[in-house]
């Protein structure tokens, strides 16, 4: 039977209409009448930005402004000699302060340029291929580029974020915008309500090796000490050049990391900057160095007592520990808040190198008991009485180590694998830049750490504290002379008389 043809509706035309500018479908009469109101608010936008940059670089500005008032009174020639002079002041202030000079003119105009050549220039494109717009009503709005400061090695661009936008958004293409402003890698920070900051990363400042501050003059003793200088230690600085600080007193330390991380560093950093408290006694440090001494054995003068194995000794010493702790809080009951410099016994810093070896790889099953459930009485009871236990431990697994929520510090040195990141500083910590499985062998020392109060990890690096650092170290504890001062000093043997020309032509050679 021949098909009977029938009749198909055809497809809707999907053509969007052309949207054209208000202005070019008003009357003529219409603009005539806007066009002085827009020619004004133009000039008052203008007089803003103008304003703006002035109060941004005022210095810059008001030299600006003085070679044009020149200019135009005196002439071009008299412009062109202030520009000079200015010039050579420029060159003087680079030459004789050149801190101040980098901090105030070179950064700015290093920031300036950046802003131009590499944020400016791509932004809108860069927000939108990273998927960080939102479109209402055919319209497309774009977190806000705030400014730009130029570091050398990064740039901190400031970001004002959409309504409804968090900054979990940027976090997970962090990469992608790293990539697109050609940075090494790009981390976010929370400044405040809507506002971001984007850390890009050019270079690396750790990559050389810190050396300690000088150690305060013997003379000085540490009458003046408070228990403040024990929540603030100084151990290395941090990627921003500032001091790296560690917090003991009401604290807990965990260094994590591989082999040849550099965990011991942080161990003799501390001591460093304790000295002048161990050389008056207001700290006493106890270690247990299951190794056989390989690392705090070298310089033994420091602790009042040191273990050099995982076995009955070192769990004795825990105990004892543990049992101190314990008498304290009795003590202080009813009398005192926790410890202080006044309370007339000293500041306990108990170092154990290779906490694993104390508490998981200990072959006694009675003796791993014995240290695990002392060590644990000293973590969760120690901080009030001024007990603190500073830890390093390879591995972090619970399996390993139970109790690594007793260490409120935890510190991530190079570890193996980014999965113990998280263990050691906490989950999501490695969204917000903390790479610790990503440090660079060649870079013992670099670590992350994670404070409290803030919501971004810092990344550090402990002073560098040679095994001639030690010496001295342990000179200024103990009170020993230096050893070059207590050197023997023998003179210097005369050569024997070398005979004159005269005395040999004559036969008198010795
Ligand atoms: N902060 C630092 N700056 C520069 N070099 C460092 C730093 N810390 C350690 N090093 C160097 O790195 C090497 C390993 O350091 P360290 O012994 O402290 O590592 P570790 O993590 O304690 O290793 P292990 O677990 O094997 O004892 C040493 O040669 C040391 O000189």
């Amino acid at each position: 039977m021949p098909e009977r043809s029938r009749w198909i509706d055809p497809a809707p035309l999907e053509v969007a209409r052309p949207r054209l500018p208000w202005w070019t479908h008003s009357p003529r009469w219409a603009l005539l009448l806007v066009a002085p109101l827009v020619a004004v608010g133009l000039a008052v936008w203008l007089v803003v930005v103008v304003l703006r940059k002035a109060v941004r670089y005022p210095v810059a500005f008001a030299v600006v402004l003085v070679l044009l008032v020149v200019w135009r009174l005196s002439g071009w020639p008299a412009a062109l000699v202030l520009g000079a002079v200015l010039a050579l002041v420029l060159v003087g202030w680079w030459w004789r302060f050149r801190r101040s000079f980098v901090r105030l003119v070179l950064a700015e105009v290093r920031s300036e340029w950046r802003r131009l050549t590499v944020y400016a220039p791509v932004w809108h494109r860069t927000m939108r291929f990273c998927h960080l717009e939102r479109t209402v009503n055919r319209k497309t709005h774009v977190p806000v580029f705030v400014r730009v400061r130029a570091d050398g090695w990064r740039d901190r661009v400031t970001v004002r974020l959409l309504h409804g936008q968090a900054p979990g958004e940027f976090e997970v293409r962090a990469e992608a915008l790293a990539h697109s402003f050609g940075a090494r890698s790009c981390r976010i920070r929370v400044i405040g309500p809507r506002r971001i900051v984007l850390d890009l990363l050019h270079g690396d400042p750790l990559t050389r090796p810190v050396s300690p501050p000088p150690l305060p003059d013997a003379a000085d003793d540490a009458a003046g000490c408070t228990a403040k200088d024990l929540e603030r230690v100084p151990v290395g600085v941090t990627e921003a050049g500032k001091t790296w600080l560690l917090k003991l007193l009401g604290s807990h330390v965990l260094a994590v990391g591989a082999t040849g991380a550099g965990k011991a560093s942080v161990v003799w950093s501390l001591l460093w900057s304790l000295a002048p408290l161990l050389r008056s006694g207001v700290v006493r440090v106890y270690g247990i160095d299951p190794k056989g001494g390989m690392e705090l054995g070298k310089a033994p003068d420091l602790f009042h007592r040191l273990v050099f194995n995982n076995g009955l000794e070192a769990v004795e010493l825990l105990e004892e520990v543990a049992a101190e702790v314990k008498q304290r809080a009795e003590s202080f009951r009813g009398q005192r808040r926790g410890w202080s410099v006044d309370c007339g016994q000293p500041f306990l810093l108990l170092v154990v190198d290779e906490l694993a070896d104390v508490v998981a790889y200990q072959t006694d099953r009675k003796l791993k008991e014995r240290a695990n459930s002392a060590l644990q009485t000293i973590t969760s009871q120690g901080r009030a009485p001024g007990v603190c236990v500073i830890g390093e431990l390879q591995d972090p697994r619970k399996e390993v180590l139970s109790f690594r929520h007793l260490f409120p510090t935890r510190i991530a040195l190079r570890v193996d694998e980014p999965g113990q990141v998280d263990m050691v500083l906490g989950d999501g910590v490695r969204e917000r830049g903390a790479a610790a499985h990503e440090i660079s062998e060649t870079t013992p020392g670099v670590a992350w750490v994670k404070y409290t109060d803030r919501r971004e990890p810092v990344r550090v690096r402990a002073f560098h504290v040679t095994d001639t650092d030690l010496d001295r170290l342990v000179d200024y504890v103990t009170g020993a002379a230096p050893a070059e001062q207590s050197a023997i000093v023998h003179t210097f043997p005369t050569r024997p008389e070398i005979p004159s020309a005269d005395s040999v032509r004559r036969g008198e050679a010795a």
